[in-house]
């Protein structure tokens, strides 16, 4: 058996961290042969309630758990991990932007990306899952400089997997036989989900392009990106909550990817930094169709945007780049 990987989860008492964490210790993200210890952060107010989950880990009587340590102090939480799950920052409530969310998460990603610096090891692979996602990763690696920027991502996959599912529901297909959807920018309503590349085996097993077996450009360009796009508003809308079933095994499924190797043949959506492929903005954390092997990801180039597309990637990275300048003014203050 391997030596235990150290995994931290933030907000680990809120309600993402409770799907998450019975993913990562029976094995769903590291593989089934490594075994892991948890590292639950949260903050003070909170420790009765992480009490609760801790012991709802042991029951769970999971074999690769080899130890569980809540904790409210960075300095415990970051030990030494390998992987962090940075879930914990105030969610949004019906009518608001997740920009709208800046100010208050902003400073926790500071903080973090000063402890993740100071404590953890160089090589860890940092997931921000917490809202605005793509701006509090940029800003926990500014704080982190000792570990390399390639190490931080931001999670769109959530909004790969609800395009997938939608593109899988119309035409009557397991989700598993839509391959190549990309999500573009950030996590927010400016996202562009793009199914300019993307395939799908058909009912009847033919490959085919998703734009020929859907056949409706004007849905395509349409309702499926804007539902894609207010996805996380209507589930708001509806449970008074923000997603987190979803979101939990989105980031496992980031993180599965990452570490372990994206499918063979297709490719997957994660927030990195831009190197300005794609006339995007250098800099900022920027969603990417990525190929991951061997625990690292690699931008896929070469792809045709169309005017349509380019006009999409442009708006988000506007955006991008308007909450970059104010999330750096937040931690000047
Ligand atoms: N990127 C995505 O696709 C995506 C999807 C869903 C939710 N989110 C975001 O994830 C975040 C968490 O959502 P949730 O539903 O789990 O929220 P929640 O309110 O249920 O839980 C958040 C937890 O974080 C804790 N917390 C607050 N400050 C902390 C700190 N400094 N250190 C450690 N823990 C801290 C809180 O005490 C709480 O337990 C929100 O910002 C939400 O908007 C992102
Ligand atoms: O929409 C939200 O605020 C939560 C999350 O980012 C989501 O996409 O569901």
């Amino acid at each position: 058996m391997a030596e235990p990987i150290r995994v931290v989860v933030t907000g680990a008492a809120g309600q993402i961290a409770y799907s998450l964490l019975y993913q990562l210790a029976k094995g769903d993200v590291f593989g089934e042969k490594q075994p892991l210890s948890l590292h639950l952060l949260d903050i003070e107010p909170m420790m009765g309630v992480l009490n609760g989950v801790v012991m709802e880990l042991q029951d769970c009587a999971l074999p690769l758990l080899r130890e569980v340590i809540p904790t409210a102090d960075p300095a415990v939480g970051f030990k030494d991990v390998d992987a962090a799950f940075l879930v914990g920052a105030m969610p949004r409530k019906e009518g608001m932007e997740r920009k709208d969310l800046l100010a208050a998460n902003v400073k926790i990603f500071k903080a973090q990306g000063q402890a993740l610096d100071q404590h953890a090891k160089k090589t860890v692979k940092v997931l921000v899952v917490g809202n605005p996602a793509n701006t509090n990763s940029l800003i926990c690696s500014k704080y982190a400089p000792s570990i390399p920027p390639a190490n931080f991502s931001a999670m769109t996959r959530l909004d790969q997997n609800r395009a997938q599912a939608q593109i899988a529901n119309r035409l009557g297909v397991p989700v598993n036989n839509v391959n190549k959807v990309t999500i573009w920018g950030n996590h927010s309503s400016t996202q562009f989900p793009d199914v300019a590349n993307a395939t799908v085996v058909t009912a009847n097993g033919e490959t085919k392009s998703v734009a020929d077996a859907i056949n409706d450009q004007a849905w395509l360009n349409g309702d499926f990106i804007s539902t894609v796009q207010k996805r996380g508003a209507a589930v708001i809308a509806a449970r008074k909550l923000s997603s987190a079933m979803s979101a939990a095994k989105a980031a496992a499924d980031h993180m599965k990817d990452w570490w372990n190797g994206s499918p063979e043949g297709s490719w997957v959506s994660m927030a990195v930094f831009s190197d300005g492929s794609y006339n995007t903005p250098a800099g900022v954390m920027y969603s990417f169709p990525v190929r991951c092997s061997k625990g690292q990801w690699e931008i896929v180039q070469g792809l045709n945007l169309d005017e349509f597309a380019r006009g999409k990637l442009d708006l988000t990275s506007k955006e991008l780049l308007e909450e970059r300048d104010e999330a750096l003014a937040v931690c000047q203050d």
